[in-house]
């Protein structure tokens, strides 16, 4: 039997860096059609501003392993709706996952796939179950980066096709200088 090493990491509280991860990168032109107010979009997008980097330690897709990852959620809106990652399903769509707030103010917005979505929040601390067959986004609604650890199955996989294509079928917005959750125009189940 060949045995893994075991690896203890420390995660940079202040800035979300975890050494030795593979660091990913979203700009905000990795997220077109994303965002409800497409002239809003189109306006940022002349800075083209990083909304999201993801630190992740992952290990082969087999069933049993473990990854993790931090994720680096920039503060921001396009128009009302603050800045968030793309979202998605798990390939493995009954995988499921746990996220621990490090730093910043934000939440998580999950959906089943018939569109039953819940808002929950999220702060230093906040530990969130994301049961198997959930559609998971994380929004930042706070001023300061939103940084957050992901733990996940080696082989759940992401799946960003549906929620590219329709979306949530809630939008977070600010109104009144609130989070807000409303119904999204867009959707369509
Ligand atoms: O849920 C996971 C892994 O299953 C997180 O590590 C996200 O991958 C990360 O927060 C970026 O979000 P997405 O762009 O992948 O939606
Ligand atoms: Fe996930």
């Amino acid at each position: 039997m060949e045995y893994k090493n075991p690896l203890g990491v420390d995660i940079d509280l202040e800035t979300g860096v975890i050494p030795g991860a593979k660091k990913l990168v979203r700009r905000l032109s990795d997220l077109k059609g994303y965002f409800v107010d497409e002239k809003a979009y189109e306006e940022l997008l002349k800075e083209n501003p990083v909304v999201y980097e993801v630190y992740a330690i992952e290990q082969e897709e087999k069933d049993g392993d473990l990854n993790f990852a931090t994720t680096v959620l920039y503060p921001g809106k396009v128009g009302r709706e603050f800045f968030f990652t793309k979202g998605h399903y798990h390939s493995k769509a009954d995988r499921a996952e746990i996220y621990y707030g490090i730093k910043g103010r934000g939440g998580m917005l999950l959906q089943t796939p018939e569109g039953k979505a819940e808002w929950i929040e999220m702060k230093p601390g906040t530990v969130v179950y994301v049961p198997p067959y959930w559609a998971h986004r994380t929004v930042n609604t706070g001023d300061e980066p939103f940084i957050f650890l992901a733990v996940y199955p080696a082989d759940a996989g992401h799946d960003y096709g549906s929620i590219a294509e329709k979306g949530f079928s809630k939008l977070v917005v600010e109104e009144n200088g609130e989070v807000k959750l409303v119904d999204n125009p867009k959707w369509k189940e």
